[in-house]
This record gives structure tokens, C-alpha cells and sequence, in this order.
């Protein structure tokens, strides 16, 4: 007999691919915000290609992201993160986690409103906090006080993530269930841009 909640969990995935049609659906928020790591659990439960915007960026400069602003510098960072995005949006649908910075950056905005459905995944200081400090890979972050860094760097994005088409809570709870939140918030949009 099939398992009454495997059927619910197929219908939203299928649901939210229905409503993302061939558009992509890319993720933004604060370092911390689970943008890498949730994307890529969404692109693989809605059976489509993930792609990590700082990982090609690795990829195409053959530098790690803190060599990058050590060697270059954050304008430099920032230029280069505008042309991937703009090459990794031509085509959908795919899933494209954003480094936090990208939605900041006026260019880099304008290419992901025109290149699918953005999403930001809000989360509270703490949460983000708890997260990022376990690792040195952020060269943002690379401060006398980074929780501090880390809260004025909140109030001066938040205000721009808000410009995002969706949001989604993100929380402590298992990675899976925030990907579920997720697919229902690309069909409730879509419900609703259809109402
Ligand atoms: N829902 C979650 N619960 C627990 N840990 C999480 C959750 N989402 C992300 N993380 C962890 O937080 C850290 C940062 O996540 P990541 O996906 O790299 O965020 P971002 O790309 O937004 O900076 C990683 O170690 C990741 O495993
Ligand atoms: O917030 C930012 O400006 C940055 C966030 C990082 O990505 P994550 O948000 O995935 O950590 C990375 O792109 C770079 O260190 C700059
Ligand atoms: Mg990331």
C-alpha cells in the first residue's frame, strides 16, 4: 500500500515544479541563512540543476573566495560575482544559491529579478550567528567583533532582501523541512498570482 504521506511529499514537489515553469529560483540572505546548503536539497527534490554562485566563482577565478578579496578586494569580488550571476541566469530552470552580498549589489539585483523568482531566507542574528562562527571562510567576517559585523550588516540589508518575491523563515529545524517550506512558498505565489 502506498504511504499516504510519500504521496503528500511527490504532490508538493511536482506542484512546485509546476509553478516554477522554466524560470529560476534563487536563493538570498545573510551569511548563515542556509542559501547553499538548502538550494542544493531544492534543486535535488524538484529534480532540477543546482548551482552555488561562490563555488563558480571559485571555480572560474581558481581562487578560494577569501583569496579573492585578499588578492582583489571586495569591488573586484563583486564585478566578477555580477558577470557569473548574469551567465548562470541566461538559463532555466535551476536552483542558484547567491553569496549574501548579490542581491545587495544594484547590477547583480537586476539580473536575478529578471532571471527568476527570488526568495530570502530571513533569519534572526543569533541563528546566523551560531552558524557562521563555527567557520573562517568569511572574509566579511573577519572582524575585532563579528557578531557586531554581522548585526550591522543586518540592518543595512534587510531593508534590501525585503525587495525579494518570497520569504521563508529560516530556522533551527532539519535542513529537508526548510526546503519544504520552501517549494510551498513558490506555490503559494504562484496561487496567488493566478487568484
Ligand atoms: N536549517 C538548518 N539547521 C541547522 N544548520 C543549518 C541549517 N541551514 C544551514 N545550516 C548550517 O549553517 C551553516 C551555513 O549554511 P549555508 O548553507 O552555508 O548558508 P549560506 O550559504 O546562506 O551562508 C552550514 O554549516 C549549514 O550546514
Ligand atoms: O554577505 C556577503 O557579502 C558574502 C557572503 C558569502 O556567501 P554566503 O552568504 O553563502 O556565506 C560570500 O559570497 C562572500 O564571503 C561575501
Ligand atoms: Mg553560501
Amino acid at each position: 500500500m502506498s504511504d499516504p504521506v510519500l504521496i503528500v511529499a511527490e504532490s508538493l514537489k511536482d506542484r512546485a515544479r509546476a509553478a516554477l515553469g522554466s524560470r529560476n529560483l534563487i536563493l538570498v540572505g545573510l551569511m548563515g541563512a542556509g542559501k547553499s546548503s538548502v538550494g542544493r536539497i531544492v534543486a535535488q527534490q524538484l529534480g532540477i540543476p543546482f548551482v552555488d554562485s561562490d563555488a563558480e566563482i571559485e571555480k572560474v577565478s581558481r581562487m578560494s573566495i577569501t583569496e579573492l578579496f585578499a588578492a582583489y578586494g571586495e569591488e573586484e569580488f563583486r564585478a566578477l560575482e555580477t558577470r557569473v550571476m548574469k551567465r548562470l541566469l541566461k538559463n532555466g530552470p535551476r536552483v542558484v544559491s547567491t553569496g549574501g552580498g548579490a542581491f545587495i549589489n544594484d547590477r547583480t539585483r537586476k539580473h536575478i529579478k529578471k532571471g527568476g523568482v527570488s526568495i530570502w531566507l530571513k533569519a534572526e542574528l543569533d541563528v546566523l550567528w551560531e552558524r557562521v562562527n563555527k567557520r573562517d571562510t568569511r572574509p566579511l567576517l573577519k572582524t575585532e567583533n563579528p557578531k557586531q559585523t554581522l548585526e550591522n550588516l543586518m540592518n543595512a540589508r534587510y531593508p534590501i532582501y525585503e525587495l525579494a518575491d518570497l520569504t521563508v523563515l529560516s530556522r533551527d529545524v532539519r535542513k529537508e523541512l526548510m526546503a519544504e517550506e520552501v517549494l510551498k512558498a513558490v506555490i503559494d505565489s504562484r496561487t496567488e498570482s493566478a487568484a
